[in-house]
């Protein structure tokens, strides 16, 4: 039997990609093991999968100041010690890293112990942790075709991202009774990414009364950003953050405002779901999701607005705009060549595990 260590963490967007291969490697008889920090929201959604889970110490590498950066060395030095002590310890045939800053450890003890590794980005450009990973990497897979030319060539593979397949088969009428819903209104999903988005929730929230005449709104809000003050509402409803829930939700939704997170916006295209972005801005990131919401635009699946462009009269001329044309978006979403991630990521670990 061959052993496979995954990992990846921070956000849920380092995690839901390595729960999309789960079923495959289990079909091929893999030995898993989870290596993620000791907090992060991987722990809770590995745990529930039934994986060995491994939890090390994590320091973020920020780019800013911050009091954090003088004890997170330590911190660092200690998840390298301790990922090279599970790795000894595991013997695993091959590693497949998802990023986030806790892989960096992972990542450089298997290299130096000559166990095979392979990366993947899912953004247009790598990055700070996959940055450091590269060197150590013996193949880096990505999400964009853009993102091949930041990669070594003998390295780079172009896979997409891994999506859970079992939110291809969800049940509208289990989403109905979930949330409460009549199945006579459409149906509006907004996803502030895997940890919510206060700049999304707010907006939406402050056109709630005009959006639920037309619509009934599913709210995927983030932990800690619940409104119990909406909770009468009829026709919304809020989750910190839903699982399993996840594939009917998508079933019953018309239309969704997101983030434009890297797997978020494949999930939303593999689904066909007509679709408003507003991505995370470059004063709070390196601004990939600008790029990532380009992209979607420019190739006539999203309609996208900025964050500064929430005016309310604006998000809801774009809304209505975006339900109204809803046949186009799907149609172009129809012509992409979302190519098959699962199975391409696969045969490259049953290659480098041999
Ligand atoms: C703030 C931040 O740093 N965001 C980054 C992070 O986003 P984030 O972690 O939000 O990542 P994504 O949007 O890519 O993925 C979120 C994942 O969580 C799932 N989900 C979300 C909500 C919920 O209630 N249930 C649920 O299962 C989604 O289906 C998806 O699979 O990683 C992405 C991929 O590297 C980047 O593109 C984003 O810029």
């Amino acid at each position: 039997m061959k052993r496979i260590i995954l990992t990846g963490g921070g956000t849920a967007g380092h995690v839901t990609p390595n729960i999309a291969l789960l079923p495959t490697l289990r079909e091929l008889n893999y030995d898993i093991h989870y290596i993620g920090s000791y907090n992060g929201i991987e722990r809770k959604l590995i745990e529930e999968m039934d994986i060995p889970y491994y939890g090390i110490d994590s320091g973020k590498l920020r780019r800013y100041f911050d009091p954090k950066n003088f004890t997170d060395p330590f911190k660092v030095l200690h998840g390298y010690k301790q990922a090279r002590k599970l790795i000894k310890h595991l013997k695993p045939d091959v590693i497949f890293s998802k990023g986030g800053f806790v892989t960096v450890p992972v990542v450089i003890s298997a290299h130096r112990k000559h166990i095979p590794v392979i990366i993947h980005e899912s953004d247009m450009t790598p990055g700070l942790a996959n940055k450091l990973c590269i060197p150590s990497a013996d193949k880096v897979c990505c999400n964009f075709p853009e993102t091949m030319k930041h990669l070594p060539e003998n390295k780079a593979v172009l896979t997409g991202s891994p999506i859970r397949q079992e939110l291809l088969s969800g049940n509208k009428l289990n989403a109905l009774n979930f949330c409460g819903f009549t199945a006579n209104k459409p149906v509006l999903m907004i996803i502030g990414g895997s940890q919510g988005s206060a700049v999304v929730n707010d907006a939406m929230r402050g056109i709630l009364p005009e959006l639920l005449k037309t619509f009934q709104v599913i709210h995927l809000c983030g932990k800690g950003k619940l409104d119990s003050s909406l909770d009468h509402l009829e026709g919304y409803i809020q989750f910190e953050y839903v699982k399993k829930e996840l594939a009917d939700l998508f079933a019953l939704t018309d239309v969704c405002v997101s983030r434009a997170g890297a797997n978020a916006i494949c999930e939303i295209l593999a689904l066909r779901k007509p679709n408003l972005l507003i991505p995370l801005s470059a004063n709070a990131s390196r601004g990939d999701q600008i790029l990532n919401a380009d992209s979607f635009e420019n190739q006539g699946f999203s309609e996208v607005l900025t964050e500064d462009q929430l005016a309310p009269t604006i998000l809801i001329s774009r809304i209505m705009k975006l339900y109204n044309n809803r046949a186009d978006y799907i149609a172009a979403m129809e012509t992409s060549e979302q190519s098959d991630a699962i199975s391409k990521i696969i045969s490259l670990i049953e290659d480098l595990s041999r």
